[in-house]
């Protein structure tokens, strides 16, 4: 049995009913989960056509004027067709494979026993794959308001002309400067002193020049204390004595997980004080035979992570050695300049005690960059000093979410960064900046 049809849940289904095993799925919303539905695939679909915008604006500086028109209906048309088509995908993956799927929310009655609608079911195996949703804080006035999260932003049909955007981490800095791009006056209000709190200050310091540059007004150390909303105009007053007004309101200060319907006590499942499913390294629960993947357990909040968990969970019920941390973890934010990151920064390596060091290139200093006029990031390695390995990578700058793969092929080969800096990359790519970054720990 398993409880939503989450990243790891669904392949985990198809695979075992493909094997021959029973499979019932329990689903309450849409098949798929939020990353097909409302999460990494309409907000890259919808970034496409932003950064098209962005880049198309961009080119002025290349000699080339052009006028941006946006048809924000056909955008919005497109990134539901393609979350559509998506989901249709899941409907049929399962449907082939024989998986019974349930349209109802679960809850535990008992000991690997579920109720949802009016069907209850006990099986030997049990996966909770069942996600997280928008945390919404308890703001005066925000309460019954059409405020936006990423549930209901890709039903948008008409571009707001004035944007309020309340969190900076992934979501915030995503579809604001998105929506910013597509041509609405973006404020984005910072809680703390940079956006992206949580990577280097240089990552923050980058994105926040680029930001400026898209036009988007930053607004930091400041919280939202109250929201008004009247004749369709949200207004929002902030700690610093300061009135924002706009046409919509992103709400994107994190996530919660999707435990609180699940009854879990019933089956002797233990959460944390945040609500998130505590797990064993194996991906076991405090219930035998129950199991729990992806962002409900408190992995890494990743499409990629909970895919990979369902590969290990599958590993482990067939008698693997393997348990949940033994991967290299990578991942990116698709504002442009994106943001590539794999392993550890050079404050974790030191934080556990490595001889660790880092060399930086400029992408200013990088042929590519110059001559495609993308001169804004830097990409940064982290070696450890006493083995030459590579501990991680963070590079800022043009498609670097592809960029960084190079990396995470060479850490999870174990690969030191003479390897990388003997390698001979092809001229002029952003590619062959990499052993020109490993050169400098040589000519050091
Ligand atoms: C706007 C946005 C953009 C994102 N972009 C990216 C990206 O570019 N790359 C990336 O790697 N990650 C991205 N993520 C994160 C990614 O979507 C999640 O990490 C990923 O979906 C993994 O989630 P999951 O498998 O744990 O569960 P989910 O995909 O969240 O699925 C859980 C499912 O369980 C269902 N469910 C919950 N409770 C119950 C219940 N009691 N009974 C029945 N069903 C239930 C839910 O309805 C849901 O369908 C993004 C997230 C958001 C919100
Ligand atoms: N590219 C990607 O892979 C991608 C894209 C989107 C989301 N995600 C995943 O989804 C997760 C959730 O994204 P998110 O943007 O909701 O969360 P987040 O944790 O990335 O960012 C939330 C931001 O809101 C701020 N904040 C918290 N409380 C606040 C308050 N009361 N007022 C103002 N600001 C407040 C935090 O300081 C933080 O900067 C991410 O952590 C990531 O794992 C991934």
């Amino acid at each position: 049995m398993i409880i939503g049809s989450g990243q790891g849940g669904v392949p985990l289904a198809a695979d075992y009913a493909k094997e021959g095993r029973k499979v019932v799925v329990f689903e309450r919303d849409a098949l798929g989960g939020s990353c097909i539905n409302y999460g990494c695939t309409p907000s890259k679909a919808f970034l496409a056509a932003a950064h098209g915008a962005g880049r198309a604006r961009q080119t002025e500086k290349l000699g080339i004027h052009t006028q941006v028109n946006v048809d924000f209906p056909a955008v919005m048309e497109r990134v539901r067709g393609i979350r559509d088509r998506f989901n249709q995908g899941v409907h049929k993956r399962l449907e082939s494979a024989g998986v019974r799927v349930i349209c109802a929310e679960a809850s535990f009655v008992d000991e690997r026993t579920v109720k949802g609608g009016d069907v209850t079911i006990q099986a030997p195996l049990v996966v909770i794959n069942t996600g997280t949703s928008s945390l919404v804080p308890d703001l005066p006035g925000l309460a019954g308001t059409p405020y936006l999260t990423n549930r209901n932003f890709f039903d948008l049909k008409t571009l707001p002309s004035r944007l309020l955007v309340l969190g900076a981490g992934y979501i915030g800095l995503e579809l604001g400067q998105g929506l910013a791009r597509l041509g609405s006056e973006t404020h984005l209000i910072v809680r703390g002193d940079r956006v992206l709190g949580q990577e280097e200050s240089d990552v923050s310091e980058t994105l926040a020049e680029a930001f400026k540059q898209d036009g988007i007004q930053l607004h930091f150390g400041v919280n939202a204390e109250r929201v008004a909303y009247e004749n369709n105009v949200f207004t929002l007053s902030l700690s610093n004595g300061d009135q924002l007004q706009g046409d919509a309101l992103l709400v994107v200060i994190g996530r919660k997980p999707n435990t609180g319907a699940l009854n879990v006590a019933a089956s002797g499942i233990e959460l944390d004080d945040k609500g998130f499913i505590k797990i064993d390294d194996q991906f076991h629960t405090t219930c035998s035979g129950v199991y729990a993947i992806g962002d409900a357990a408190k992995q890494p909040a990743f499409t990629h992570v909970s895919w990979e968990d369902y590969r290990r969970l599958k590993a482990i019920l067939k008698g693997e050695q393997r348990n949940r941390h033994d991967r290299v973890l990578g991942y990116a934010v698709y504002t442009e300049p994106q943001v590539g990151r794999v392993g550890m920064t050079l404050e974790q390596a030191q934080k556990k005690g490595m001889n660790a060091r880092s060399v930086v290139l400029p992408m200013s200093q990088i042929a590519r960059a110059i001559e495609w006029g993308h001169e804004l990031g830097f990409y940064r390695m982290v070696i450890d000093t006493d083995t030459d390995k590579i501990l991680g990578a963070t590079l800022v700058g043009y498609e670097t979410a592809e960029l960084v793969h190079v990396f995470l092929s060479l850490m999870e080969a174990g690969a030191t960064w003479q390897l990388l800096e003997q390698s001979v990359h092809i001229h002029p790519t952003y590619g062959e900046a990499l052993p020109s970054l490993a050169r400098l720990l040589v000519e050091d």
